[in-house]
């Protein structure tokens, strides 16, 4: 699928196809020289990180592990509270090891600082965080982002991985909807 399968349904490309990789490439190199000398383990957020998660791992030259969570957000955007319930819990014991979560969006942030939370009580050696995209009020919560691939506006947005109503995950650029494809 690509910009021109999307017809009228796209209103704007804000990041192409070729900035994605670009970034991805950068994005990897530092990891590769962070995790120098330590194991590695992608935990990718079920389903959106799936692209990511499938670019980066094929862009780093370290070894990785990779395993997932499917988590289900209660109340994000409209409470505070954050309440995150577990669909599908990772398989790996990570005990002692070196976790990377790797997301496709970090929106309001209530997911990450769950999840991040959850998996500190676990005795990992570290748990840091890898998102494609950070949207402004993730800053509003204390979550230290290690690799960020764009910052964007507050919009909602769709592809490479993020979803309308489970459509456009497989457009391999990231952008805005036409309004009537809300209506519709
Ligand atoms: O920062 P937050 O406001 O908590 O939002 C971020 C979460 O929202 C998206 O998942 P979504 O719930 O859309 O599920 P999906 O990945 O299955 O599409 C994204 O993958 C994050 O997990
Ligand atoms: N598709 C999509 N999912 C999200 N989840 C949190 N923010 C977003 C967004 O902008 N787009």
């Amino acid at each position: 699928m690509d910009a021109k399968d999307m017809g009228e349904d796209l209103e704007k490309v804000l990041v192409t196809e070729s900035r994605i990789n670009a970034r991805l490439g950068e994005m990897a190199a530092e990891i590769d020289a962070d995790y120098a000398g330590k194991d590695l383990l992608l935990v990718g957020v079920l389903k959106g990180a799936v692209m990511v998660m499938a670019d980066l791992a094929r862009a780093l030259h370290h070894p990785c592990e990779m395993d997932w969570m499917a988590v289900s957000s209660y109340g994000a955007g409209t409470t505070s509270s954050g309440v995150v319930r577990i669909l599908k819990d990772l398989e790996i014991d990570i005990n002692d090891r070196n976790v990377l979560i790797v997301e496709d969006v970090i929106d309001s942030g209530l997911t990450l600082s769950w999840l991040v939370g959850n998996l500190k009580s676990r005795g990992p050696a570290s748990v840091e965080i890898c998102t494609m995209v950070r949207k402004p009020l993730a800053f509003d919560v204390e979550l230290d982002v290690r690799y960020v691939g764009f910052d964007l506006p507050n919009e909602f947005i769709v592809g490479y991985g993020l979803d309308y109503a489970e459509k456009y995950r497989n457009l391999p650029l990231i952008g805005t909807l036409a309004p009537h494809v809300y209506r519709s």
